[in-house]
């Protein structure tokens, strides 16, 4: 086993020459927690096991050690992990370690079966035992036979390749380790833990694949996620001893935020690291590849370089698509098409000459392709082959099917039958049959329950790039492709992707559309999360952080991060961390944010990457212990924040300007500010602003309590505070007593202590402690509205009510409410028909005619809901809402002091946002109710 599993096939310069994995071994961020569960949810029940958040992070050695708090025994335990992140490696590294006598030696035999190698035996019978013999001889020949006596584990790798039906509800049970089934019945048995109840099994797969055993069957579910950014350094240090080159690369990978990115998938550190060192050595300036399929192209163009100058004796200025190459790459693509269609990763030397490739030649070619050799004998006796990693045959295959239809335009993916032999000139020319290649490719990556094909249509797509052919210029007759028909293809795509798909399948499409380079991905995306897509908590941590990567990867600015667009919610902020990270304003208000969040936050805050200048944070929870935490941030030399709009609600602004640059601050400035020194705790620097700002502390939910603490902060020192702002908070009066200025307060200077809008409802978590309920006016109605007794409720009727003449009524069928809406105000409204919701001044026009309509002037602000979806109106300006209606009941909050008026979808008690206005409130304002005149409702 040792000898076995000491070494890597990485597609190194010799063919089949192996690379020690202790030496490249780098640590992998495995995460415990997550389903198996793929499909609708209610098709699978979820396993019982919720992620502890924030995630638990475990090592490779950990895998079957009980969870912490839970003494229960693993026997099943699932990785998941998208392709190339390492779940191979990680077995291997797991077999070594036990192998080498360094971890789980409680075990006694660890049998690794890459299911790949097993789908070879689909039609033989075996006993388990017999299973076990055939692959692992010595097992045999030490006559070991009574494997219950033993601690056994099983590792399956790559349930995504597995060939194997696993019929989990029809096939027999099977109990006895010694008697003869098909490869499936004893699988499925060992699974269940009918076979072999003892034993320990490991499958790990690939996201899309996961579903196919049954989430009953699995007692711990891991995923790995990648790389940390210390582990990608780690990664290239590991890789290149030379300490200048290994500082040049990861200076260089740095200075690409997409690659950087991409680097927490190993298998890209491979491909980057392979195709670095030769852009590096070259004098061509070249542009760092950012997406999968650029990648790939460059891993192809140093591969087919090396190729001419190692093996065909040609000279660094040759053309490296020599015709030997050539022939070569159209080859393999050929062979990496047809198998992977037919769901093979393991090849036979007679499979490659069918394809036309030579044996000798395809070693050299050692990059692409790794000859395997298996030891053991028994079933190989041939020599086998494989790509040097999957993704690498998803690749060609995909330049296979782009090749053959630019060269001669021929679709692969149609049915055989239906492939008109048609001059090429002619095909490439004709927009629909272009697009009718790539439809096809989606609807049949689609189709693959296991989500085999979906890296292949990330590809095929990717090539349909104009850019990502150039380089690929000598291996085509000539580029093709346009942006037109890209936005063709883009534009099908997000038409499936408002469908329910499984948010696999739909990450997998947005992947799609980031190689199709679109513009509309974040937006996209956004509306995704908002609507019809998968509720925050639906979406696993490795599904939210390929959303995070691709938001990151696309390529679109995203200084703002305004956690509304995505989901209010404080599941999504903490999953797109990385995306908020990078921002540099932060607007986070009202978005139910807690405690967890400022853990999150100060360690963004005081991450020497950060950029974040502008954070918004009003109308949280985050109460007296997330400041503390957030303090921590703040106090950090790495913390650049200028603007801190109203954290804890506080104007502190002035204070984090003083830090613009806070390194100078904390280490010049210091000695200059007497009252603050390098060692403040957190409640000195609460004094600091208490002391010497206005402070706002609004909206709170501050109690008595909260009170106490404050009055004590500003006793412990002589206290400059002038202004204190307490208003919609609950402080009772012994809290206003407290901090009142007074006798027993001899050394307050405070001028002014708000206490406006108190009251118990305050403390109401969200924007509903604002809450108020407008009062219809009756003088405003349109003879055409009905108002209920109780001025609650308004109808639009046919006839005419009897309304005294009055100057404030207006001719169209609206009215306002009395009231004038003064500081923050929220309030809920249901609708139902056509109704417009929103808020005027009350100088608007009365008469009948369009521009006195809400929104349809200056004066007013209106949402329009409907059946057929939600508008927002100003200055008879509209802008469509993707936001569907599926609830009858909106939500309107308007903070006049900030100019912000925000419209929301309430759906069960939780607030979807709509629009947020932002102006300057320069009158009165007055909810309102505009109605269709031709069809009245409620
Ligand atoms: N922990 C690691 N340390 C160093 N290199 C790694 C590590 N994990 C993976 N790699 C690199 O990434 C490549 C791909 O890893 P691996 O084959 O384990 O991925 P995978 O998750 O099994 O992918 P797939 O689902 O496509 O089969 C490896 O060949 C190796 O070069």
């Amino acid at each position: 086993m040792k000898q076995k599993f000491q070494c890597v096939f990485e597609g190194v310069a010799e063919a089949g020459s192996p690379t020690l994995l202790n030496q490249i071994y780098t640590e992998l961020f495995i995460t415990v927690g997550g389903t198996t569960e793929v499909l609708n949810q209610h098709e699978v029940t979820q396993i019982e096991w919720k992620p502890d958040r924030p995630e638990t992070s475990i090592r490779c050695e950990d895998i079957f050690k009980p969870l912490p708090g839970r003494n229960e025994l693993i026997r099943t335990a699932m990785t998941k992990g998208v392709a190339g992140i390492g779940k191979t490696v990680l077995t291997k590294k797991f077999t070594l370690d036990w192998a080498e006598g360094k971890a789980n030696q409680d075990i006694h035999f660890v049998f690794p079966f890459p299911f790949r190698e097993l789908n070879v035996l689909k039609e033989k019978k075996f006993s388990l035992v017999e299973l076990l013999y055939h692959f692992f001889l010595e097992a045999k020949e030490a006559g070991i036979c009574r494997f219950e006596d033993f601690k056994v584990l099983f590792i399956f790798d790559g349930l995504d390749e597995c060939r194997l039906p696993l019929d989990f509800h029809n096939n027999e049970i099977l109990t006895d380790i010694k008697e003869p089934a098909s490869l499936d019945v004893l699988l499925t048995n060992l699974i269940r833990g009918n076979l072999l109840p003892s034993a320990r099994l490991w499958i790990t797969t690939r996201p899309a694949a996961a579903s196919q055993v049954p989430p009953e069957c699995i007692d711990v579910v891991t995923e790995i996620r990648g790389f940390t950014d210390p582990q990608k350094e780690k990664y290239f240090r590991k890789r290149f001893r030379d300490k200048e080159q290994a500082n040049r690369i990861i200076s260089h990978i740095k200075t690409s935020q997409s690659l950087h990115i991409m680097c927490h998938i190993p298998v890209f550190c491979w491909i980057t690291a392979t195709v670095l060192e030769d852009v590096l050595k070259s004098r061509e300036r070249l542009e760092l590849p950012k997406t999968l399929t650029k990648m790939h192209i460059h891993f192809l163009v140093v591969q087919s370089k090396m190729k001419k100058i190692k093996y065909d004796g040609g000279a660094e200025t040759d053309s490296h698509w020599s015709p030997e190459n050539i022939k070569m790459i159209v080859s393999l693509g050929k062979l990496a098409f047809e198998q992977l269609q037919k769901g093979n990763f393991i090849f036979y030397e007679s499979d490659l000459t069918e394809c036309g490739i030579d044996i000798r030649a395809a070693s050299v070619y050692s990059g692409m392709l790794t000859q395997i050799f298996k030891e053991a004998g028994g079933l190989y006796q041939d020599k086998v082959f494989c790509f040097v990693h999957l993704s690498v045959q998803e690749f060609l295959a995909a330049l296979h099917v782009h090749l053959t239809f630019m060269n001669s335009g021929i679709n692969l993916l149609s049915d055989v039958k239906a492939r008109p032999r048609v001059p090429k000139s002619t095909v490439l020319h004709i927009p629909s049959k272009v697009i009718q290649l790539y439809q096809s490719a989606v609807v049949k990556a689609l189709k693959s329950p296991n989500g085999h094909l979906d890296l292949f249509l990330r590809f095929l797509l990717g090539l349909s790039l104009q850019s990502n052919q150039t380089p690929l210029q000598g291996l085509l007759t000539e580029a093709r492709g346009g942006t037109k028909m890209n936005g063709m293809v883009a534009k099908y795509i997000k038409k499936l992707i408002r469908k329910t798909l499984s948010p696999e399948r739909s990450i997998n499409l947005f992947h799609c559309l980031n190689e199709l380079n679109d513009n509309s991905l974040t937006e996209e995306i956004q509306q995704y999360l908002h609507s019809g897509g998968p509720s925050t908590d639906e979406l696993s941590p490795s599904q939210w952080s390929a959303l995070g990567f691709i938001l990151l990867s696309s390529g679109k600015d995203l200084d703002v991060f305004d956690l509304k667009e995505y989901s209010m919610s404080e599941e999504a902020f903490l999953r797109l961390l990385p995306v908020f990270k990078l921002s540099k304003k932060a607007l986070l208000s009202g978005c139910n944010l807690s405690e967890r969040s400022c853990k999150a936050l100060a360690l963004v805050l005081s991450s020497p990457a950060s950029n974040l200048k502008v954070l918004d944070l009003s109308n949280n929870d985050l109460q007296d212990s997330g400041v503390q935490l957030l303090s921590a941030g703040l106090e950090s030399p790495h913390c650049i924040l200028e603007s801190l709009c109203q954290w804890f609600e506080c104007t502190i602004r002035h204070f984090f300007r003083l830090q613009a640059n806070q390194c100078v601050f904390k280490h010049h400035q210091l000695s200059e500010q007497p009252w603050i020194s390098r060692n403040m705790t957190t409640q000195d620097l609460l004094s600091y602003f208490l002391n010497n700002y206005t402070v706002n502390l609004s909206g709170c939910r501050i109690t008595e309590k909260g009170c106490i603490s404050l009055a004590s902060t500003l006793k412990s020192n002589p206290s400059h505070l002038r202004d204190l702002d307490l208003s919609y908070n609950n402080p009772g009066d012994s809290g206003v007593k407290l901090l009142s200025p007074g006798p027993q307060n001899p050394n307050w200077r405070l001028d002014t202590l708000r206490v406006d809008h108190c009251g118990w409802q305050r403390l109401t978590r969200g924007l509903r402690k604002y809450g108020c309920e407008p009062d219809l006016d009756p003088n405003t109605a349109n003879t055409n509205l009905k108002l209920s007794d109780n001025k609650r409720k308004v109808t639009a009727v046919q006839q005419r009510q009897p309304y005294p003449d009055h100057p404030d009524r207006f001719g169209c069928v609206q009215l306002l409410c009395r009231s004038a809406l003064t500081g923050r105000r929220y309030w809920e409204v249901e609708w139902a028909g056509w109704v417009s919701i929103g808020v005027a001044y009350r100088g608007i026009g009365r008469e009948n005619n369009a521009a006195c309509r809400l929104g349809r002037n200056h004066q007013s602000w209106s949402l329009k809901c409907s059946d057929a979806g939600y508008s927002v109106w100003h200055d008879n300006r509209e802008k469509v809402l993707s936001v569907p209606p599926t609830s009858k009941r909106v939500a309107v909050y308007v903070d006049r002091p900030a100019g912000t008026l925000s419209f929301y979808r309430v759906s069960s008690d939780t607030l979807v946002h709509l629009h947020t206005f932002s102006t300057t409130f320069t009158e009165a304002l007055h909810p309102g109710f505009l109605f269709s005149s031709i069809e009245f409702s409620r």
